[in-house]
This record gives C-alpha cells, structure tokens and sequence, in this order.
C-alpha cells in the first residue's frame, strides 16, 4: 500500500506531491460547501464589480494553470462590497480543471465536482501597498470562485480558448490587451463567503473567498481546450495540464454564510 501511495503520489505534478498540509493551518481551502449548513446573512450586501477592460495585459502559462494578469497599479479594476469591508483590486484571474468532466473543481457544492473553477484574484491596496504584502494579511485578498458546467459555448470564453495554444507551454506569454472577465461571473447575484487560503503555495491564510452559486456553461470543445495545455516548458517530455486542484481541506472552526435565503 505504502508503495503504491508513493507510486501514485509519483504520478502527481511537483506542486501537489507535497504534502499538502500546512502545519497549523486552521483555514484552508478548498472545501466542500455543505449547502444546508450555509448560514444566511442578512447583513451581506451585493457584491460590486467594475473592470476596466483597458488593465488586461497578458495570458501565460506558469506551469501550474493559465494566468491572465491584469494592470493593478490604480483602482481601475475593483470589487467592492460583499463581505469585504473595503475595495479590492483585481490581479489575475486563472482556472482549475479536470482530466475528465467529472471532476476538476476545488471547491465542491454538497460534494459535486464541476468540471472546472474560475478563480478571480483580489488584492486588498487600500491596507497594503502590493500583492506581495497582502498574500501574508488575514483580510489582504479576496477571490471570486466561478464554477464552470458542461453546457452551451460560453463566447466570452472563447477569445481566452483562441489565445491558448500560443501559451501551450511553460513559461511562455501572449500580449492580450481588451478583454472584460466580467463576462465571465454570473449575473445571479447569490454566493457564499468564508475565511479561508491561497489553493497553491504559499497556502497562505488571506483570502475572503466568494463562491458563485450558479456556475457558468462552457461546452466540452472550450474544455478539452483547457486540457491541451502543458505544466512543460518547450523541449521537456509533454505532460498535459490536467486535474490541478488541490485536495478538499477541512472546514475546522469555520461557517459558509450565504447571501441568499
Ligand atoms: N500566488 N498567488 C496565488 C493566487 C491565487 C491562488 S488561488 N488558487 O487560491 O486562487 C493561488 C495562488
Ligand atoms: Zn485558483
């Protein structure tokens, strides 16, 4: 048995074969989302989003998903409201995915898998004068969880799936100058919120999670795009970008509060 774990656990990408555990962590993420045990809050106010579809600059692929960074040196591109106590700025938005339809999601929802998550990445610069400084502050980030289903071709999407096999590989970038990710989270306005962590090292502690309740529909063409991608750079041995999310955490001293009766 022990063998076959550490045969198996040999099969994971470097990022995951770690153990995954942060010692002390008393807040991490992902978790499942148990929906009867999600506590309505009447305080929670809407959540306000504006991009500027002006601060994108790129996509590129960083080994471990496909980033798409955002130009945060003003507050052009915000969240505000919500559970948060003041205005984010948005950095990068990335996803998370499967090998399969059957899984691919961090977060779960009553123990489903969605086939993929969206993750949308705040830093709190009305505290903190970086991104780098807010990862290591309890209330520095703030993410945006959109979870992705099997459905109609998602056309906002696509201009991100026509870009990606020039980021086929580690480490390579491609100019992407207009895009709004707005286009991208539901019109729905119901989330939960809770206190959790970064899903990928550092791990650290600082993120107010927003989890979408209704996911979006991409179709399987939009999907199998993601799965094209490589966690290799040019020239190694091929290995495909799939299933890169981390294991389900467990929930400890935490309440999922919904916005939403
Ligand atoms: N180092 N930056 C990170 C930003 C967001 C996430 S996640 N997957 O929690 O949104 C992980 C790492
Ligand atoms: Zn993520």
């Amino acid at each position: 048995a022990c063998s076959q774990k550490k045969a198996r656990n040999a099969a994971l990408h470097p990022l995951w074969q770690s153990p995954l555990t942060i010692p002390g962590g008393t807040r991490q993420s992902p978790i499942n989302i148990q929906w009867r045990d999600s506590v309505y809050d009447p305080f929670l106010k809407p959540l306000k989003i504006s991009y500027d579809p002006t601060t994108c600059l790129h996509i590129w692929n960083n080994g471990y998903s496909f980033l798409v960074e955002f130009d945060d040196s003003t507050d052009r591109s915000i969240i505000i409201g919500g559970p948060l106590e003041n205005q984010y700025r948005l950095k990068q938005f990335h996803f998370h995915w499967g090998a399969i339809n059957d899984w691919g999601s961090e977060h779960t929802v009553d123990s489903k898998f969605y086939p993929a998550e969206l993750h949308l990445v705040h830093w709190n610069a009305v505290e903190y004068p970086s991104f780098e400084d807010a990862v290591m502050e309890g209330n520095g980030l703030a993410v945006i969880g959109v979870f992705l289903k099997l459905g109609a071709r998602h056309e906002g999407l696509q201009t991100l799936v026509d870009a990606l096999p020039a980021v086929r590989h580690k480490d390579t970038v491609i100019e992407f100058d207009v895009f709004d990710p707005s286009c991208l989270i539901p019109s729905c306005p119901d989330y939960w919120t809770y206190a959790g962590s970064l899903t990928t090292p550092p791990l650290t502690e600082s993120v107010t999670w927003i989890i979408k309740k209704k996911p979006i529909e991409v179709d399987e063409d939009q999907l199998e795009a993601f799965r094209m991608l490589l966690f290799t750079s040019d020239g190694e041995e091929e290995k495909r970008m799939v299933d890169n999310f981390r294991p389900l955490q467990p929930l400890m001293n935490r309440t999922v509060r919904s916005s939403f009766r």
